[in-house]
């Protein structure tokens, strides 16, 4: 028996020296898995000047909704403008896209968006904070604020009433490269 005990302890030590026995330790937190999503979904938006993704996480670090700036359902992307600048808002694209925000909140799978953390590559403006609220979501994550435009601020202000915290993304400086 002694013998026995002896041998499978080696057997164990000898498995854990051998490298294809081991988790590898290089894998992405989960910080930077959200934020690649979020990154990731952006690039599905068809706004010529500026991409926007979003991705909602609940506390068990499941992906819940995931949305891009984009027209809404059966608004065509090729006969609705994508232009920014005009004197008539009907020829340009902010009177119609939703927010990559927005989609998320709309687009999520779970009834419950309590509590889920909300990434997004932009900072909320202030009809997607009032939508934020309403979801009663916990927490957002932001890569880039745009600080100087009042819907930001408006955004900003809001949360702050709300007491739903803000934090900006720390980048670790890791890339990924995804061959489609
Ligand atoms: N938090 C945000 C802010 C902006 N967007 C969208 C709306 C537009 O498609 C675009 C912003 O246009 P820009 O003036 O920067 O060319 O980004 C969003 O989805 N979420
Ligand atoms: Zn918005």
């Amino acid at each position: 028996m002694k013998n026995g005990a002896e041998n499978l302890c080696r057997i164990l030590e000898n498995a854990k020296l051998n490298p294809e026995n081991v988790k590898r330790d290089d894998y992405i937190s989960w910080e930077e898995y959200f934020m690649a999503v979020t990154i990731a979904t952006s690039h599905r938006s068809k706004d010529p000047a500026t991409q926007v993704g979003c991705v909602l996480v609940n506390e068990d670090n499941h992906i819940v909704g995931a949305g891009y700036n984009g027209f809404p359902n059966g608004i065509s992307d090729d006969e609705y403008p994508w232009g920014k600048q005009s004197e008539n808002p009907l020829e340009t694209k902010y009177t119609y896209v939703v927010h990559a925000e927005m989609n998320a909140i709309m687009n999520a799978t779970a009834r419950q968006l309590k509590n889920c953390r909300l990434y997004t590559t932009r900072f909320p403006c202030n009809e997607c904070a009032k939508l934020v609220i309403q979801a009663r979501i916990g927490e957002i994550i932001y890569l880039d604020d745009k600080e100087e435009q009042w819907q930001s601020q408006a955004a900003r202000k809001m949360f702050n009433t709300a007491r739903i915290p803000t934090r900006k993304y720390q980048k670790t400086g890791r890339k990924i490269v995804i061959e489609l």
